[in-house]
């Protein structure tokens, strides 16, 4: 495939995420801006074995910045793990005239693109786009600011609740393997104790910061649990307290999909567009099999097997607050 840079396709893939529009506008715009052709891949992986293709210009993205999902449409792909379905992809990129591509999503979409580069060469470069934040090389993914600001204001209005019945509360949020959700909203909603698959809290020392809750007579309380917490979910956990101790009223909330959706915050807006812009003019440039992230405020770009290679750690500083603030 010839690496000059003349017709972009763009997806996005894996679980969607608000600001997703913002970044596919950006790609557009920043497209047509260098004259370049973009075509839109609906549907991720699917779309592309399927050659289900829609030509993007300007207007197409019109009045989709401040909508939440993915105009694109989102999937994730049995198929495109295989060699065959990659091979069926590359076929209907050739036939469309598609040669580079940008995909928008997660670790697993990166994951098939750094493959499918590594066999056929295709240029291609990838954002960011995911409410797990659970990527190395940017300190932000899009749609994670959107996603943490909906729980907290779930985490808020559950408070309310919580406190009129004097009740405990376990509060479950988003992020199979990462607690980055968690750690923010359980800090931002003032929880008692956060539960995140990267620390290795055990129930018992849980259960000892809402003991501490019956010495103080504090019967309220609100327990903030990552969706991949290794010492069980949300409810899981307050079944075992309840098994322990009758002195608290126990309910369960599972914050679930809502997380996903909604009008992007402005952070994600402005993000979501300086990405987009970021990797067309990275693939003019001659970039490839990078995700571009920010770094300080900065765009910057990263080789993918870098990326892959590690995890996005939650700072030592986050977990400290939390402590200190739910004594
Ligand atoms: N090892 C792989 N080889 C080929 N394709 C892959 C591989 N891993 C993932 N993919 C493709 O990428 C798609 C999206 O991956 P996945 O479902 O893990 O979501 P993601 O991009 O990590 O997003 P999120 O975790 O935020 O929902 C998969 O459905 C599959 O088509
Ligand atoms: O909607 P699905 O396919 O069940 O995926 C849920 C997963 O996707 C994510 O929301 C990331 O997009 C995770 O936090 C969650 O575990
Ligand atoms: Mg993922």
């Amino acid at each position: 495939m010839s690496n000059k840079i003349s017709k972009i396709g763009v997806f996005t893939s894996g679980g969607d995420a608000p600001g997703m529009n913002a970044a596919i506008r950006a790609v557009v715009r920043a497209c047509t801006y260098y004259k370049t052709e973009c075509v839109g891949i609906m549907r991720g992986y699917e779309g592309m074995i399927e050659g289900d293709f829609e030509q993007l210009d300007a207007r197409w993205v019109g009045n989709i910045l401040q909508r939440g999902g993915t105009v694109l449409k989102s999937a994730r792909s049995k198929e495109f793990r295989t060699p065959e379905g990659r091979l069926k992809a590359l076929g209907k990129l050739r036939s469309e005239g598609i040669d580079s591509l940008i995909a928008i999503g997660g670790d697993g979409t990166f994951t098939g693109l750094h493959k499918f580069h590594q066999e056929f060469g295709i240029p291609s470069i990838c954002i960011p786009g995911t409410i797990d934040n659970d990527l190395s090389g940017t300190d932000y993914t899009i749609g994670y600011d959107t996603a943490t600001n909906t729980a907290v204001e779930a985490i808020d209005k559950i408070r309310d609740t919580a406190l009129s019945h004097n009740r405990l509360f376990f509060i479950e949020v988003m992020g199979r393997h990462s607690g980055y959700i968690a750690i923010n909203s359980g800090i931002a909603g003032g929880a008692a104790a956060i539960v995140i698959p990267e620390e290795t809290m055990s129930f018992e020392e849980l259960y000892k910061i809402l003991g501490e809750g019956e010495e103080t007579s504090k019967k309220s309380n609100l327990v903030v649990v990552a969706e991949g917490s290794k010492i069980g979910d949300a409810h899981t956990l307050a079944k075992k307290v309840a098994e322990r101790s009758s002195y608290f009223d126990i309910k369960v909330t599972v914050l679930g999909h809502l997380q996903r959706g909604g009008a992007p915050t402005y952070f994600d807006r402005v993000l979501a567009s300086r990405m987009g812009i970021a990797a067309v003019e990275g693939l003019l440039n001659g970039k490839s099999d990078v995700m571009v992230g920010i770094k300080d405020n900065k765009i910057v770009y990263n080789n993918f097997d870098i990326i892959m290679q590690n995890h996005h750690e939650i700072d030592e500083e986050s977990m400290r607050i939390a402590k200190i603030l739910s004594i």
